[in-house]
């Protein structure tokens, strides 16, 4: 995708003179003559970068006063400043100020190009860091799998990636659904260019279209940027979008239409060029049916289908599968990643994995963290892994306690305890969790907090 910069400077044929220069690189560009000018071209499409000039005459705003503004807004936004009377105090300044890097006028292009792709290189960089980061909550891109199935996954992964087609993702919780949206990105061509995810199982519905759709500054707030607005030039995965409240599912659909919106508490258009992806462990059919997902998301949003099996009806990808993960957790632990035998990678395919790859992912980790160094995993570290939630939760003592009380605690210490055990199972997440247990997400964030175990997820995974 190409990058697209916003020039600023007071001085048409300047402009114009950087405009075709960089155009001519296959940049996309725009121009602004002044700060405010600047201020509204930002404010209505996010640029890459902003190559921005110290002295703008006639203009209510300095380049350095707009800076600070840009910075204020968009602190990951990348600004190039360039002056014709460049000192060094200047360029000290800018750069303390944020800017990127500082180019004194009259510039050879070469320089300014370099400066350009450097900056760009530099919010790549940035971006994979932040993606390793993360990498232990899925955020890589790839997909192991050999399996018919996932064959099948992979051969529409390939059709598909390197279109703008929509592509919905269903699948029980923990198949890998994340992981295929992140693979269609990184094997697009807006791979340099961001992947922002909305989890719409985890937003209320007071805070849901300020975080997709942004929100212009009051008395009280700062401007906020939505994810829409952050995911310019690059994909959007919408993941659980079965739990987007009704009211945003109309506004989005009109987003996806026009490829343009207005922040909350704000009159003017902000256009976006965004790809967008979605994930579903629901039948969206039955949702449709129930009146709960409207019909012209649904059309919109699943132009290829793509369908993830359970872990369970592909076992052949287990064995790969595990040792994928394990030197994933060996990496993330900084330890070295322990061989499984043959019958332990037998016993792990006869498991029936009702939390698919993330329960596999558990049931590794604590198998590399309860072996000694270099020695061989065996059947019965894993019977006693895939065991452990339970055991570990469900502790005889407090079995037997629980039996000493009246049917009512009863009751209640055994749904602490059933619930506790399935969400540590699903890594502290509610969505998975309330997919198992085949409750409402509302009525478990409920029922956890009467039960007063609801501060257990913080810090959890939804
Ligand atoms: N085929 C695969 N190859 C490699 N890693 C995988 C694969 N499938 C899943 N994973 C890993 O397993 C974990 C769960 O996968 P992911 O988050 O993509 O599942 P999901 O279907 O989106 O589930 P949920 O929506 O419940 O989070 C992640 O850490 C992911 O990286």
């Amino acid at each position: 995708m190409a990058h697209e910069i916003l020039i600023v400077d007071d001085e048409d044929d300047i402009r114009e003179q950087i405009a075709g220069i960089l155009e001519d690189e296959g940049y996309q560009t725009r121009t602004a003559g002044s700060g405010e000018a600047a201020l509204e071209a930002v404010a209505a499409r996010l640029p890459s970068l902003v190559i921005l000039d110290v002295w703008l005459t006639g203009s209510a705003y300095d380049g350095l006063q707009v800076l600070d503004l840009l910075k204020r807004d968009h602190p990951a936004l990348q600004i190039v400043m360039i002056s014709g009377h460049g000192t060094v105090d200047m360029a000290v300044n800018a750069t303390k100020k944020g800017a990127y890097d500082f180019i004194a006028k009259p510039f050879q292009t070469d320089v300014l190009l370099h400066t350009i792709e450097r900056a760009l290189n530099d919010i790549k960089l940035k971006r994979e860091n932040e993606a390793l980061k993360t990498l232990t909550g899925g955020a890589e891109a790839e997909l192991i799998g050999i399996s018919n199935a996932m064959q099948e996954v992979r051969k529409t992964i390939d059709r598909v990636a390197n279109t703008d087609s929509r592509v919905m993702i269903t699948g029980p919780a923990g198949a890998g659904k994340s992981a295929v949206a992140r693979l269609i990105h990184k094997r697009s061509q807006r791979d340099d260019g961001p992947f922002v995810v909305l989890n719409c199982a985890t937003l209320d519905e007071d805070n849901f279209e300020a975080a997709l759709f942004g929100r212009e500054p009051n008395g009280e707030t700062a401007r906020m940027v939505g994810l829409l607005e952050q995911a310019h030039m690059g994909t959007l995965l919408l993941d659980e979008v079965a739990d987007m409240p009704p009211a945003v599912q109309g506004k989005i659909v009109r987003v996806l239409h026009s490829q343009r919106f207005q922040r909350l508490g704000g009159s003017h258009w902000v256009d976006v060029n965004v790809r967008v992806l979605a994930t579903t462990n629901r039948d969206l059919q039955e949702a449709m049916q129930a009146g709960q997902f409207r019909e012209d998301l649904y059309y919109r949003l699943n132009v290829v289908p793509l369908t993830i099996p359970p872990l369970e009806n592909r076992r052949d990808d287990i064995p790969l599968l595990a040792e994928h993960l394990m030197l994933r957790s060996a990496k993330s632990k900084g330890r070295a990643a322990q061989p499984l035998s043959a019958e332990a990678v037998t016993a792990l395919q006869a498991h029936d994995w009702p939390g698919n790859v993330w329960e596999l992912a558990n049931v590794v980790e604590r198998l590399l963290l309860s072996s000694q160094v270099g020695e061989m995993i065996k059947a019965d570290s894993v019977a006693k892994a895939i065991g452990e939630d339970g055991v570990d939760v469900l502790r005889w003592e407090r079995a037997q306690e629980v039996m000493n009380q009246p049917l009512r605690e009863a009751r209640e210490a055994f749904e602490r305890e059933y619930l506790l055990f399935h969400l540590t199972r699903f890594g502290g997440n509610i969505s998975r969790t309330a997919e198992f247990v085949e409750m409402d997400r509302a009525a478990l964030h409920r029922k956890l907090k009467g039960l007063g175990v609801h501060n257990v997820l913080r810090g959890g995974k939804e």
